[in-house]
């Protein structure tokens, strides 16, 4: 886990000539397009998954993010085959597979507990559903053996799983999850169950693994930076129903609700009147009269408006200048490369700013007014 970026594509691109590959990809491009069409699910009258439609491409990271209760395990569980759909169909490769039994999907699969064979070595453990699948002496061990190098264990081959660390347990479990080269990898938070700085080391090195062995992950998670780290696009869930799919720039940058905005990345939602609209460019003016431009490509007429702005993309300033609102400090805190400061505007709302700038500014005490704005590329106007 020490070598560089440059060391990881070299190792990367040696096992895949090994493999005979000299594309980089170890497993090639084999992932799976998936679609999921009008898909519901109930419990009772309590229903978990809501007429759900979504379309993954083939070789994609999709996330499915959403606060504890949303539906993601039961929508996972749906296209795993863990739980049978009332309505609405799911296609893997545009053939549907609801009646194909969860063990004859191919997929691979990591939850978050490891679920290792306690009495196996590495090797054993990662070798299991090729044994389960038939496959010759040889090949096995050559493809655990590969596997094992690309998810970094082949020093820990004849350890047990009692004798290595959450972490290598569970790239243990990521790696029995891929040495059959699925077309599609399901992962149902499987980080959740480790500390912050091991998460994100696991996290960078998944991603890796995905551009190494080409499937299509399904990854679920309720945590969004881990989400906006690994996806190509997520899918964000409420009660039940995907609220918005995006890459993880468009989603921060352009929610479509207020609680995609709330849920991803911090934000404050500012009370606005637009008072012109030219294309999709806004003039807004705030209950304290602060006038400023906004961009939005929603349908949105003049009116009453909610307006998402970031806290890293206010910029503040000691001493008023053109085209800025006053506030008062309510706290800030030092937090080392940044700092972070609430304060409350002339309108009554709260701003929460992460400043990032601040090499010789004054650290800042409640009580203190300071002076705020933002551009029109920095907030966006909520549907
Ligand atoms: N077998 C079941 N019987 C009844 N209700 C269920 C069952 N499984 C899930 N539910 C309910 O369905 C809803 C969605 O559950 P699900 O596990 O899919 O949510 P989640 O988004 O994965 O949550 P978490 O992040 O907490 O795991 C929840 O309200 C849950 O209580």
């Amino acid at each position: 886990m020490t070598d560089g970026l440059a060391g990881r594509a070299e190792r990367r691109q040696h096992i895949a000539e090994q493999a005979g590959n000299s594309s980089g990809r170890v497993f090639q491009a084999i992932g799976s397009s998936i679609e999921v069409a009008n898909v519901t699910k109930r419990y009772g009258p309590f229903c978990a998954a809501d007429d759900i439609s979504l379309t993954i491409q083939p070789g994609e990271f999709i996330t499915l993010l959403g606060p504890s209760g949303s539906g993601k395990t039961t929508l996972l569980n749906l296209i795993a085959g863990f739980q049978k759909l009332d309505s609405g169909e799911i296609l893997v490769d545009g053939k549907p597979i609801h009646h194909v039994p969860t063990h004859r999907r191919g997929f691979g699969m990591v939850f978050q507990s490891y679920a290792l064979f306690p009495n196996m070595t590495v090797s054993q453990n990662v070798g299991f559903p090729l044994r389960m699948a038939g496959m010759d002496r040889e090949t096995t061990e050559r493809r655990v053996a590969e596997t094992l190098e690309i998810m970094r264990l082949s020093e820990h081959a004849l350890k047990t799983p009692s004798q290595m660390s959450g972490g290598q347990q569970q790239r243990v479990a990521i790696a029995r999850a891929i040495v059959m080269r699925p077309k599609v990898v399901l992962m149902d938070e499987p980080l959740s169950a480790l500390d912050r700085r091991l998460r994100e080391s696991i996290q960078i090195e998944i991603r890796e693994l995905h551009q190494t062995i080409g499937s299509t992950i399904l990854f679920v998670t309720h945590d969004q930076g881990e989400a906006l780290t690994m996806s190509d696009r997520i899918a964000v869930l409420d009660a039940g129903k995907i609220v918005q799919v995006a890459t993880p720039v468009e989603l921060y940058r352009h929610p479509e609700t207020r609680f995609v905005a709330s849920f991803v990345g911090e934000s404050n939602l500012i009370e606005a009147e637009i008072v012109q609209k030219r294309g999709s460019t806004m003039t807004l003016k705030n209950k304290a009269g602060y006038v400023f431009n906004a961009e939005s490509r929603n349908a949105i007429d003049v009116g009453r408006a909610t307006v998402l702005v970031r806290p890293e993309r206010i910029a503040i300033s000691n001493e008023p200048a053109s085209n800025t609102t006053q506030a008062t400090v309510t706290s800030a805190i030092f937090l080392g490369e940044i700092l972070r400061i609430e304060a409350k505007m002339e309108s009554g709302e709260t701003l929460l700013i992460r400043c990032s700038d601040i090499a010789g500014r004054a650290m800042p005490s409640p009580g203190d007014t300071i002076h705020v704005s933002w551009g029109a590329e920095d907030c966006w106007v909520l549907a």
